[in-house]
């Protein structure tokens, strides 16, 4: 089917990749990166064969719950103090500096997102974070095109390449994820290689002042409401508060606390849709009432925009045949930015 007519007439649960873990996990894997760069592929094979265990259904008797902590990975502490010190300095600007990058005003939804200006639980009322978007810095054409929105150099001097040095590291490290992703899915190493060579990388700042009991006691509006993400999988940085919580299979939210020198990387819809659902997206939050700020930095990483998002050859067979109509990575993205953004307020 021609996914742009797919648009106009969506099948039901188009929007969403629609199965969520059967797991009744409590607690989340912690999983050692240092051999993803290794020269011996038996080595590769084994990290890999952890993050399918984290990921499918019935592998092993590990948790499958799509979420995962990678340590002794190669971004540096350095870099990261660097970027989130750098967005403690953008998040301090007066707001009306702020404002003037209002993501509403963006074709392409980068730029300044305003406490309450984003509502991502359907159900919520708004989200208690305020948020910085970038994507990929170069050019790129398709619904996603356009360029990022940065604060002059005179209002915040090196804002602009400290975030991208953090941006690159972070694409890079995506980059070694999804080979590892491709041999989980009993794909050949380099199956992505050529759908990711502009990534569709999305990276947010993001500030969540402490929950006030008087705004959060009918629990609608929270630091960020339940959803999952839109694209293949998520790099999140986070800080010491905490306040993410996972659901599992019960219902119950678990505590993804924060763990000195990982990553927290969880599985989104495109990669849900793209597997037929062998790969499942996890609901999440954040409730801060540690009355402390919270910072993080989740990016989150897709295809190229124009790649076609249709189930993998190793996901389909006749006893599972294909739930999800083909989309490109971009018109999906697009569409599900839109839907998150047509229910929150601009300035
Ligand atoms: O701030 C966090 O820990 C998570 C943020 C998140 O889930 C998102 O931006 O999609
Ligand atoms: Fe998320």
């Amino acid at each position: 089917m021609d996914p742009h007519l797919e648009l106009h007439t969506p099948a039901p649960g188009f929007i969403l990749a629609n199965q969520r873990t059967e797991s009744s996990f409590e607690q989340i894997p912690v999983i050692d990166f240092t051999d993803a760069a290794s020269r011996n592929p038996a080595k590769r094979r084994i990290l890999a064969d952890r993050i399918r265990d984290a990921c499918i259904n019935g592998m092993s008797s590990a948790p499958e719950l799509g979420f995962f902590y990678v340590k002794t990975h190669p971004i540096s502490e350095e870099t990261i103090a660097d970027t989130i010190s750098a967005a403690r300095d953008f998040f301090a600007l007066p707001t009306p500096d702020k404002l003037a990058l209002d993501i509403h005003k963006s074709a392409n939804f980068k730029g300044y997102t305003a406490l309450l200006g984003e509502n991502t639980d359907p159900e919520g009322r708004g989200d208690l974070h305020e948020g910085f978007d970038i994507g990929w810095e170069q050019a790129t054409t398709g619904p996603m095109s356009g360029a990022n929105v940065w604060p002059s150099e005179a209002t915040l001097p090196g804002f602009r390449a400290r975030v991208l040095a953090y941006y690159h590291a972070a694409v890079q490290l995506g980059q070694a994820l999804f080979p590892l992703f491709a041999l989980a899915l009993d794909l050949p190493e380099t199956f992505f290689d050529d759908k990711t060579t502009t990534p569709a990388a999305i990276m947010r700042l993001l500030h969540y002042p402490p929950q006030r009991p008087a705004i959060d006691d009918d629990g609608r509006v929270i630091g960020i409401g339940a959803h999952t993400d839109y694209e293949c999988f998520t790099i999140l940085w986070q800080d010491a508060v905490g306040g993410l919580q996972v659901q599992n299979a019960d219902g119950k939210w678990i505590d993804a606390i924060p763990i000195e020198g990982t990553f927290v990387i969880n599985l989104g819809d495109q990669f849900a849709r793209w597997t037929n659902d062998v790969f499942k997206s996890t609901l999440h939050r954040v409730a801060n009432a540690s009355g402390r700020e919270r910072y993080s930095m989740p990016l989150f990483f897709g295809t190229d925009y124009d790649v076609l998002l249709e189930p993998l050859p190793s996901c389909v067979s006749p006893d599972q045949p294909s739930k999800y109509e083909a989309v490109t990575a971009g018109e999906y993205v697009k569409r599900r930015l839109e839907e998150t953004y047509a229910r929150s307020k601009g300035e």
